[in-house]
């Protein structure tokens, strides 16, 4: 990947990270009043005085923005203050004032994403490095967990701050691969059957590599803050009529002007990187995350278009990606998969042209299927163990001890519950838990999986269910 193209594409040395640090403040001192509410946001959103300070607010230029940094900068700001306000307080707020709404819709428009939390606000553009070396400028890689942490957060906690910086390291740790894989489908082009076997193992280390990472959730972050204190902040304004937002939320321009706009909330699942790890494999995913789904191939495949998910999770949510990198994803789908390159191999391998090397290549495509697939089902353990079981235990609580006593049944001191985790939970929550990005949770994390897995398997006798219980080793209550 030389300079040109990483530019094109919004990619640096640290893969979809910045090359350098976000900035922690933006230059412009016209933009104090912003920076003094984010400074201040987890205190003000206890004391219930956020609401207010952002109602004072001047509407405030975007002509002071003249670097990308310094954009992206003001999208994080914008975006927390919106979730604050809209969520921070009883009743929720349907209504974002101008002093938001316009200079965020300026600001989105340049970024091309939509005026909302993002994982691009959260995580990608909103950490720092700790316990590097001023002097010298010397700061821990991006992907030295242990000395990373968020820029912002909701809550003030340490949970919340962990919870950002796990995908930050993730991200950075994976950057290496990405030439790697750019480069084997190059390589598979020349037909070079060496070159794409060793880059796919490259790929099943790196791959483990994440994993590692991602364990390390449990460290820091607590699943009842997660669930109870920082869910309710990321949630978005689509599918919100149980919780008050029942035509989502009006962006109010001033003067008569607006409009009602239903968005995803923020979530990990606008990442590019698995994005990009499916597209260069050719692993296809069709959940729209909104229909129990049986996710069996055959079901799918027998399915009339006219049955079929209009437009899946995975597509929409590119539009929650900055532009550079959605047009990034879009520039790798256009190139042939390696699993079109493993296919035809194995064809030839079929016609009696066998050769070792392909089916070595086909061993290490189906691995890098298999580990992939265990990542997400690693993820499935995650989001059983941070929203399935504090959700049941919330259940149970209210059903035994009545709403008022809700916060007995946890060690943590009782925080005000707002949002999402403030509302007893209905019938209809209980059967269909979403996501913060408005997903019906299990299902469409189980068919994501099972797709992965899918992808690798080309024997005809070889069943998907079987491979479930060998490779993938259910984890801590994420039923296969
Ligand atoms: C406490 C930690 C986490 C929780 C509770 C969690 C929760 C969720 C939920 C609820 C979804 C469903 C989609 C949605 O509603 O938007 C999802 C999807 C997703 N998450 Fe996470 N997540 C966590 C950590 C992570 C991390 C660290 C990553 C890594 C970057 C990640 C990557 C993804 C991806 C890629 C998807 C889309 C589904 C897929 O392609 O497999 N998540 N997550």
């Amino acid at each position: 990947m030389n300079a040109s193209f990483r530019e094109q594409f919004g990619l640096s040395d640290n893969g979809f990270l910045p090359s350098d640090l976000p900035l922690a403040r933006l230059p412009d001192p016209s933009y104090a009043p912003w920076e003094a509410i984010l400074t201040n946001l987890p205190s003000s959103l206890r004391n219930n005085t956020l609401r207010s300070q952002i109602q004072r607010l001047p509407v405030l230029s975007v002509d002071g923005l003249t670097t990308e940094p310094e954009w992206r900068r003001a999208y994080l700001i914008l975006t927390f203050l919106t979730h604050a306000y809209i969520w921070g307080d009883e009743p929720v707020a349907e209504v974002l004032p101008p002093c938001i709404t316009v200079p965020l819709l300026a600001v989105s428009d340049h970024l091309e994403l939509p005026p909302v939390a993002t994982y691009a606000a959260l995580n990608l553009w909103n950490f720092a490095v700790t316990g590097g070396d001023e002097e010298t400028s010397t700061n821990f890689p991006f992907d030295d967990l242990n000395h990373l942490k968020a820029l912002h957060t909701f809550t003030g906690t340490e949970s919340e701050s962990w919870f950002f910086v796990v995908s930050v390291a993730m991200e950075c740790r994976a950057a290496a691969i990405l030439p790697v894989l750019l480069n084997a489908v190059e390589a598979a082009t020349r037909n070079d059957v060496p070159s794409v076997t060793a880059a796919l193992r490259r790929f099943v280390a790196c791959i483990h590599d994440l994993s590692v990472l991602l364990g390390r959730m449990h460290e820091r972050c607590d699943p009842s803050v997660f669930f109870n204190q920082i869910r309710p902040f990321l949630a978005g304004s689509k599918n919100m009529a149980a919780h008050g937002l029942p035509r989502g939320v009006f962006y109010d321009l001033g003067d008569g002007l607006g409009e009602w706009r239903q968005l995803r909330g923020g979530s990990n699942g606008q990442s590019s990187l698995l994005q990009f790890f499916d597209i260069v494999l050719g692993i296809e995913h069709t959940s729209d995350g909104q229909h129990s789904q049986s996710g069996s191939v055959e079901s799918r495949s027998t399915a009339r278009p006219a049955e079929k998910a209009e437009i899946g999770f995975h597509d929409e949510v590119r539009g929650y990606m900055p532009g550079p990198h959605r047009r990034f994803l879009e520039y790798v789908a256009a190139l042939p998969s390696l699993r079109a390159f493993v296919l035809a191999a194995r064809g030839k391998a079929a016609s009696a042209l066998a050769s070792d090397e392909q089916d070595i290549l086909v061993t290490a495509f189906s691995e890098a299927t298999e580990a992939l697939a265990a990542l997400r089902n690693k993820h499935l353990g995650i989001v059983t163990r941070y929203i399935i079981i504090p959700s049941r235990q919330k259940q149970a609580a209210q059903a035994f001890n009545g709403v008022k006593n809700l916060h007995d049944v946890r060690d943590t001191p009782a925080p005000k519950l707002r949002g999402l985790a403030s509302r007893a939970a209905c019938k209809d929550e209980a059967e269909v838990l979403k996501g913060t990005g408005g997903t019906e949770l299990l299902p469409f994390l189980k068919q994501t999986r099972d797709e992965t897995l899918q992808a690798g398997v080309f024997a005809s006798c070889v069943d998907v269910k079987r491979l479930q219980g060998g490779v993938i080793a259910p984890e801590s209550g994420a039923a296969s």
